[in-house]
């Protein structure tokens, strides 16, 4: 099978760098043509292992191709935050793209996606989108759920991989594609975390020397919540604390204890344990799952593991090898 005349040059096998929404829709709806899937993992670049692993699990998908996106997305950034300062190395990222063997880049400039006037029409993300996250950086979810449709509606992949270490942004695009009736399906990819525990973020480059070595402290905290669990809800909060307080350098913005889709926390059972804080001018965000009660003292229901995704992970709940997305009914 070949594609269509006037479809934009793609070379299996290589790197294919596209600046225009238009002939990724054309070169995507050519491959989907000749029987291939599409994995999007969306970024804003200065790639790292987090972003690694997001790609490896999409390459583990059979008969796939992988399309990356690197945008710094201006409508999720609030006045004063770091837009300009964000870390941008494009070339370094083509030669990890290629180095993994991603066939697909998609690297649009501010105009190509919101045209020289910008968007007046926005997704609104609802309660959650003003919690958490949202509290700190207003309009920060309703500017990423904007652009992630947009490279959806673009790309039109099956499947989209997002990092559990943005958490909220992970259920926020999951109830987006179930409200909206889109039809890709999102895998979370668990936070891949230097040796000392402190997750990666493009934003670790702004630590200085000083405030690196206090940054595991974070994920060193949470895991006391986490040890904490079988005492259940207060005693996890407790535990960060009091681990959070021998650190007054680190200035917290939140540390809260929710259900795993971000409602309530439950009684017994897991939960998720978010923070975000401020160390010097850097602000890192960090969250990890929390069994609680008896679902801590190992007692959990079997049908909790069995919801979790795991497309293209360690094989638990995966996709049977060699299926495509239809034939798996998704
Ligand atoms: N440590 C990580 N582990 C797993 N996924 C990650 C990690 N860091 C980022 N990701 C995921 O990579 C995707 C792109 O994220 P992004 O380009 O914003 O990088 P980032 O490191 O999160 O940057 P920053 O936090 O500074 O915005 C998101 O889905 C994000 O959750
Ligand atoms: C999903 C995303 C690429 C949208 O701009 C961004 O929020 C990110 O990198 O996590
Ligand atoms: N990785 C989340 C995107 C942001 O902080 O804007």
């Amino acid at each position: 099978m070949t594609f269509p005349k006037n479809t934009p040059k793609f070379t299996r096998g290589e790197l294919n760098v596209y600046r225009r929404p238009a002939e990724v829709s054309q070169v995507t709806a050519a491959l989907r043509g000749v029987g291939r899937n599409v994995a999007l993992v969306p970024t804003m670049g200065a790639l790292h292992e987090g972003h690694r692993e997001l790609i490896r699990r999409a390459k583990r998908l059979p008969n796939t191709v992988v399309a990356v996106s690197i945008f710094v997305n201006p409508l999720q950034f609030g006045e004063g935050e770091d837009f300009e300062a964000y870390p941008r190395s494009l070339e370094q990222d083509f030669e990890t793209l290629r180095e993994l063997g991603v066939e697909l880049a998609f690297v649009p400039e501010v105009e190509d996606l919101y045209g020289e006037s910008g968007v007046a029409v926005t997704l609104d993300p609802g309660p959650l989108g003003a919690e958490l996250e949202g509290e700190m950086r207003p309009g920060h979810f309703g500017g990423m759920l904007t652009v992630v449709a947009k490279l959806l509606n673009i790309a039109r992949p099956h499947y989209a991989f997002f990092g559990e270490k943005d958490y909220q942004q992970l259920v926020l695009v999951k109830r987006m594609v179930a409200d909206l009736n889109l039809e890709t399906r999102i895998v979370g990819v668990p936070t891949v975390r230097e040796d000392d525990g402190l997750a990666l973020s493009s934003r670790n480059a702004y630590l200085s020397e000083e405030d690196r070595r206090s940054a595991a402290v974070l994920s060193t905290a949470l895991g006391m919540g986490v040890n904490a669990g079988t005492d259940g809800a207060e005693a996890v909060l407790e535990a960060a604390h009091r681990e959070l307080a021998a650190h007054p350098e680190i200035e917290i913005e939140y540390l809260e204890l929710r259900g795993t889709d971000l409602g309530p926390a439950p009684v017994d059972g897991e939960a998720r344990l978010l923070i975000a804080a401020r160390l010097g001018r850097t602000r890192l965000i960090d969250n990890t799952p929390v069994p609680l009660g008896a679902a801590a003292a190992g007692l959990g229901d079997d049908q909790d593991e069995a919801d979790h995704d795991d497309v293209a992970g360690d094989g638990r709940n995966a996709a049977p090898a060699g299926t495509t997305p239809s034939q798996q009914g998704y």
